[in-house]
């Protein structure tokens, strides 16, 4: 058990009813999970509001409440404490409740439009690679070590986050590389925490649904930053266009990292292929496994961590070059017809630019390039066009498809993305809303030494339709579907 007082230490308190020396058992931001003698925190979200709940939470048995307005009557015998912003309350709590595991880890924290997974995970590999217990927070999964944990977000709530640090610290893990959300920053699930470093990759057009604007969005991944302590290391990409402003007024000590930009990091490509890149770090030659500028960027960002954290350059060097591509981020293979297939998570218009571009500019220009791209339901909509333009303009075919539709039509959605194709494009274009149909289509289509590109959906293995997750892989997929063609 443990005493609601030590658990409530560094919260931002406005008004306590009731007796802070109860003790309690387990914190609870969900009315419908409450058990007997929890802590329940009413949080304000964006559908509900958790102040509504606080009665059935009493009823499920909860002793204390952590609110942002105190009830208009109150229980006797309960605990009520009256938080400025209860967002924060459960960061600082969970933190608290978990005896502030990150305070015995080197939190790395990723945030940025693109590249979080791709950074985090490979981290996570390079540091395994290099001896020592590792974690990862990440979109795809997480890892205590060698141990593996399915995810549910990109940056968990407290609760989850602390519970996984805290079974890291008792298997005595050194490092933990964690992605950090812009929904994550806004709703404060990182407070609380205590981060060695931070690294920002870049900022473009996503989620403006959940921020309303691109200013927003900014400032909402800038503060992180400044947040950070000042012993941490605040690592910034100099090519990008907000890069300054992330580390502008954050306490932590400032690097740069770019190709283009003068920067404390820097690499330059010497050779792009679908093997691989090579590329000069500094002085030193490397080859990489993965592919493209975009991923340049990445494995610079990985690199320069690696030294900020303190490994040996030529050591890092060595691991960088075994990296392995992360599933679902330019994942490909060819068939025995000849043709590749490529599976990538581009779901942004900056991400799906970058992955085309990378693509023509490997390629000989006299295959075709194949893409079947959708945009997913109850996210933002304006990408949707954005994305049908950048698709059309950059591929010599394009099949426009369902994504994960969820509670929209899919063919609404699809009529969306068409809207932004240039009418001089629009004969490259056709639409088919079932997604496996899309992906056969686009295996008819092709030819020998064609190039096939899914997008949007990467590593995940399943359709989100109006509340169902239906299997769905589209790796799996377009290796059966090109099989039973080769035949
Ligand atoms: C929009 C959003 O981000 N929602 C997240 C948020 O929920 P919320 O607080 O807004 O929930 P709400 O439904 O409004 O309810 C408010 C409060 O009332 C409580 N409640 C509600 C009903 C009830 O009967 N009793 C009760 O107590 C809820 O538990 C909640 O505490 O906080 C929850 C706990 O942390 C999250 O699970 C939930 O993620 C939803 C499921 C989600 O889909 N989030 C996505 C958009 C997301 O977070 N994505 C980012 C990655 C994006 C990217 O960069 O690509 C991520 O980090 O995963
Ligand atoms: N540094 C980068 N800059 C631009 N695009 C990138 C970068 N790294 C990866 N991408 C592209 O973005 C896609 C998503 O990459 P990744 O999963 O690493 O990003 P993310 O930030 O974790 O996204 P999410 O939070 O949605 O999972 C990749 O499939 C690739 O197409
Ligand atoms: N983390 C992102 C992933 C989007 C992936 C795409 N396949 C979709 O479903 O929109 C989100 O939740 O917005």
């Amino acid at each position: 058990m443990n005493i609601l007082k030590d658990i409530l230490y560094k919260v931002q308190i406005a008004a306590v009813a009731g007796d802070t020396s109860v003790a309690v058992n387990a914190l609870c931001f969900d009315s419908r999970k409450v058990s007997l003698n929890d802590v329940f925190i009413a949080i304000r979200g964006a559908e509900a509001d958790g102040h509504a709940f606080i009665d059935a939470a009493l009823r499920q048995g909860a002793v204390a409440v952590v609110c942002e307005e105190m009830p208009g009557s109150m229980v006797n015998g309960v605990t009520y404490v009256q938080a400025e912003d209860t967002h924060a309350a459960l960061a600082v709590m969970a933190s608290n409740y978990y005896g502030n595991p990150s305070g015995n880890i080197k939190m790395v924290g990723v945030t940025g439009t693109n590249g979080k997974t791709t950074i985090a995970t490979l981290l996570y590999q390079l540091f395994r690679k290099a001896g020592y217990k590792t974690g990862l927070l990440s979109t795809v999964r997480i890892m205590v070590d060698n141990k593996e944990y399915a995810a549910t977000h990109t940056t968990p709530d407290p609760l989850t986050i602390n519970r996984y640090l805290d079974l890291m610290t008792q298997e005595g893990v050194e490092f933990c590389f964690m992605e950090v959300s812009s929904h994550g920053i806004a709703q404060k699930r990182t407070e609380g925490l205590r981060f060695a470093g931070g690294i920002f990759t870049n900022l473009t057009h996503d989620h403006l649904d959940y921020h309303h604007t691109f200013a927003e969005y900014r400032d909402v991944k800038k503060r992180f930053f400044d947040l950070l302590p000042k012993e941490a290391f605040a690592l910034t990409n100099a090519d990008d266009r907000n890069g300054a402003v992330m580390v502008q007024n954050t306490a932590a000590r400032k690097y740069t990292y770019a190709l283009k930009s003068y920067a404390d990091f820097r690499a330059r490509i010497l050779e792009n292929q679908f093997g691989g890149l090579l590329l000069k770090i500094g002085e030193n030659e490397v080859w990489v496994k993965l592919i493209g500028q975009f991923n340049a960027y990445n494995i610079l960002a990985i690199y320069a961590t690696a030294e900020l954290l303190g490994l040996e350059t030529m050591e890092i060097l060595r691991l960088v070059s075994e990296l392995e591509s992360v599933q679902g981020r330019f994942q490909y293979f060819v068939s025995e017809g000849g043709v590749t297939a490529i599976v990538d998570y581009s779901h942004t218009p900056d991400s799906l630019k970058n992955v085309l571009q990378t693509i023509n500019s490997i390629r000989t220009g006299n295959e075709q390039l194949i893409t079947v791209v959708g945009c997913g339901g109850d996210r933002d909509k304006a990408k949707r066009p954005v994305m049908g333009e950048i698709a059309a303009e950059l591929s010599n075919k394009v099949i426009f498809t369902s994504d994960n539709p969820r509670t929209e039509d899919p063919e609404e959605i699809i009529r969306e993305m068409e809207q932004g194709v240039a009418p001089q494009y629009y004969n490259k274009t056709l639409s088919v809303t079932d997604r496996k149909q899309a992906i056969k289509a686009a295996c008819q289509m092709a030819g020998q030494n064609d190039i096939i590109l899914i997008a949007g959906k990467g590593h995940e293995t399943y359709q989100e339709i109006n509340g169902e997750r239906k299997d769905f892989d589209d790796f799996k997929i377009a290796g059966e579907l090109i099989k039973a063609l080769d035949k």
